[in-house]
This record gives structure tokens, C-alpha cells and sequence, in this order.
């Protein structure tokens, strides 16, 4: 009996090895059936009518081509990691539709969805990086993705067009979503008039805020000049070209969002700083950012969110991911006096610091 219990527990952990072995798998899958407009083909505009390998070809690749039997491999990962749901045909055939997890990667009414940042993160310069990243540990000055891009930070290589419209087009995809759901609970925003967006991208979260919040007459939406090239004009909202670093215009009150994890301490302490001086004695400085539990944990949210830091070591170097902790004590070193956090997504947490 007992060496019954030993071989089951060893088989298991054989078997959890395995799977991390080819763990390579399923970001490639997920990021083939995005190529391939596989999520599309099934959704439809929300039909979702389950569909062979062979049918989703037909409508993905419509000059003909493409092995079915390889697709259905993929589907078949994929359907282990909850992303398609697999139907057994009384004739054998296989026909997958998406979960809600699957839903996710198809393009709604808006043209969004979450596969640009799926994309984006598995694109070729951050693919070259993941190799050496035992370097992040034994020489951490230069992080992986420079060493491996010819030394260029992986902030400055948004300059190409093509790179910034993907990074653009992730973060709306995630943001839109996100804010519609959270702005059913969250209602830091009421008694704001002037609200600045540090970090806002081309300001889609401000102009979401604002629709929700008609109290906000005036959204200053700051980001980097590269950045703000391409970002659309939006009602009440002027957008405003600097580094948080070195500035951040006035308002009363100033939101970071996902704008903290990709900063040093250092670096961080300053833009909370600067927060600061940008606000009134009665203004609230709102970040919201993901924020890792004191305790490691084998949850969904904690390995999304640990998974984003390694990439965040790899990638952008010393930038790191917060305990709320360590958030506080950012605050308190920034001139804040009051700190209360709001778990309402169970990735992004807001946190509000007052004088
Ligand atoms: C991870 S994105 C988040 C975008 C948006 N806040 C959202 O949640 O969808 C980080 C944003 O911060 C901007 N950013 C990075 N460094 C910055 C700096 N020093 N000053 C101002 N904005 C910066 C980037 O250009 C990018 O738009």
C-alpha cells in the first residue's frame, strides 16, 4: 500500500516534469491558431459553431492548403488548456468551438480582442531573449533582450511603426474590457475634475473613465512622445508628450496604470514624486498594477502575475513586480501619508495614496 502511495506520487511528479518540458508548446500554439485566425473562423461574430480541423482550414485559408491533421494536434493542446472545447462526432471526427477562455482571442464588435497581446509578447525580439535568461542571474547588468537586440532597451525599440501599432492595439484589447467591468465597482473617479493619466497609452482607459465619470471635464492623458504620434484625438482629452520621470502635469488627481511593474524602485519612487507635486493637498494619486501576494502560491492569479515579472527581468532588465508592501512604502517614501487597496480584478489591484 505504502509503496502503492511512493510510485503514485513519483509518477505524478514525472509526469508535472514532463509537462514543463514542453510547457514551449503552448505559447506557440496559441500564438499559431491567432496566425491562423482560428479563433475568428470558430466565433463568427458569436455564433461559436464548433468546427473540424478541416472546416476551420476552409475558412482560414480559403485558397486551400494547410495539413488539418496538424491543426487538429494544436486544437487538441490547446483543448487541455482550456482554451477549445472538443466535440467526438459519432463519425470520429473532431470539432472544437472556444471556451470563454478561447472567447477571448476573438475579434469583437470593437475589432479587440487579447491576441495582439498574446503577439506581442511572443514576437520574434522577445523570443530571441528567453534563452539566456540564466544571464538575468549571473550578469544582470544587461538584460537578456538587449544582449540579444543589439543592445537596444526594449522601451526604445517601440520606434518602429509596425511595433508600436501591436503595442498599442495589446493594451487596448486588455484595457477596454478591463475598465467596462471595473468601473461597475470601482468609483475612485467621482469627485475628480482633472484627471491625469500617467503612462495612458493612446488614452483609451481616460476616455472610458471619463464616460462613465462625466464629474472629469478635462482627462490629460501622458505618455511618450513615440507613443502619442499615433494616439487618436479624443472629446475632453489633451494629450501631453513627456517621461513621467522627469514631470507629470497637474490635476487632482493622477492614475498609473501597469505602469509601475515596468520601473525600478528608483525610478518608481521619483514618478510617485512627481505625482505628488502634481496634486493638491485633497488629491489622490490612483495606481493600479498588478500586485504579487506575500506568498508564493500555485493560483491562476499568482502565476500570471510572477509569470509577467520573469518576463519583466528578462525584458525590461531591473523592473519588478510589487508586493502591496512594497507599494506602501513607495508611497510613504513619495510623501503620502494614507494608502487603501481595492481587489476588484483579480489581476490589476487599485491603490489609492492621499496626503
Ligand atoms: C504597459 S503600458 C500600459 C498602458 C495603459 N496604461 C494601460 O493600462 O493599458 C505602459 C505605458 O507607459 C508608457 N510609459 C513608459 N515609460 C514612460 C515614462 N517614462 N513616462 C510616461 N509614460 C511612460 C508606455 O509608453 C506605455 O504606454
Amino acid at each position: 500500500m505504502e509503496g502503492k502511495k511512493v510510485f503514485q506520487s513519483q509518477n505524478k511528479s514525472r509526469l508535472a516534469i514532463l509537462s514543463l518540458s514542453n510547457m514551449m508548446s503552448v505559447p506557440s500554439s496559441v500564438v499559431a491558431v491567432i496566425q491562423l485566425k482560428v479563433p475568428d473562423a470558430i466565433f463568427q461574430g458569436g455564433s461559436n459553431v464548433a468546427l473540424s480541423a478541416a472546416e476551420i482550414l476552409a475558412v482560414a485559408l480559403p485558397n486551400g492548403g494547410g495539413e488539418p491533421d496538424n491543426l487538429e494536434r494544436i486544437l487538441r493542446l490547446l483543448t487541455s488548456y482550456d482554451i477549445f472545447e472538443e466535440h467526438l462526432c459519432s463519425n470520429g471526427v473532431r470539432k472544437f468551438s472556444l471556451t470563454e477562455i478561447g472567447k477571448c482571442l476573438a475579434t469583437d464588435e470593437e475589432g479587440l480582442s487579447y491576441s495582439p497581446y498574446v503577439l506581442q509578447h511572443n514576437q520574434d525580439a522577445y523570443m530571441r531573449a528567453w534563452p539566456c535568461l540564466k544571464d538575468a542571474v549571473e550578469n544582470p547588468s544587461v538584460e537578456p533582450f538587449r544582449k540579444v537586440n543589439g543592445g537596444e532597451h526594449a522601451m526604445k525599440y517601440y520606434t518602429n511603426p509596425n511595433q508600436i501599432a501591436l503595442f498599442n492595439k495589446a493594451f487596448i484589447g486588455m484595457t477596454s474590457p478591463f475598465m467596462r467591468e471595473v468601473l461597475e465597482f470601482y468609483d475612485g473617479f467621482k469627485e475628480v475634475q482633472t484627471l491625469v493619466d500617467v503612462g495612458g497609452s493612446t488614452g483609451v482607459s481616460l476616455s472610458l473613465i471619463m464616460d462613465k465619470f462625466p464629474n472629469i471635464t478635462k482627462g490629460i492623458n501622458f505618455d511618450l512622445p513615440q507613443i502619442l504620434a499615433s494616439a487618436p484625438q479624443l472629446p475632453g482629452i489633451t494629450h501631453v508628450a513627456g517621461d513621467a520621470t522627469e514631470f507629470v502635469p497637474s490635476g487632482d488627481a493622477v492614475m498609473m496604470k501597469w505602469l509601475c511593474s515596468g520601473f525600478s524602485d528608483d525610478e518608481c519612487r521619483k514618478m510617485m514624486k512627481n505625482c505628488h507635486k502634481a496634486l493638491p493637498a485633497d488629491g489622490k494619486l490612483i495606481i493600479c498594477d498588478p500586485v504579487l501576494p506575500e506568498l508564493t502560491d500555485e493560483s491562476t492569479r499568482t502565476k500570471a502575475i510572477l509569470g509577467g515579472d520573469v518576463f519583466m527581468m528578462t525584458m525590461y532588465g531591473t523592473k519588478k513586480t510589487r508586493t502591496e508592501k512594497q507599494f506602501k512604502e513607495l508611497g510613504i517614501a513619495a510623501g503620502f501619508s494614507r494608502f487603501s487597496v481595492f481587489y476588484i480584478d483579480s489581476y490589476l489591484v487599485f491603490m489609492e495614496f492621499h496626503n
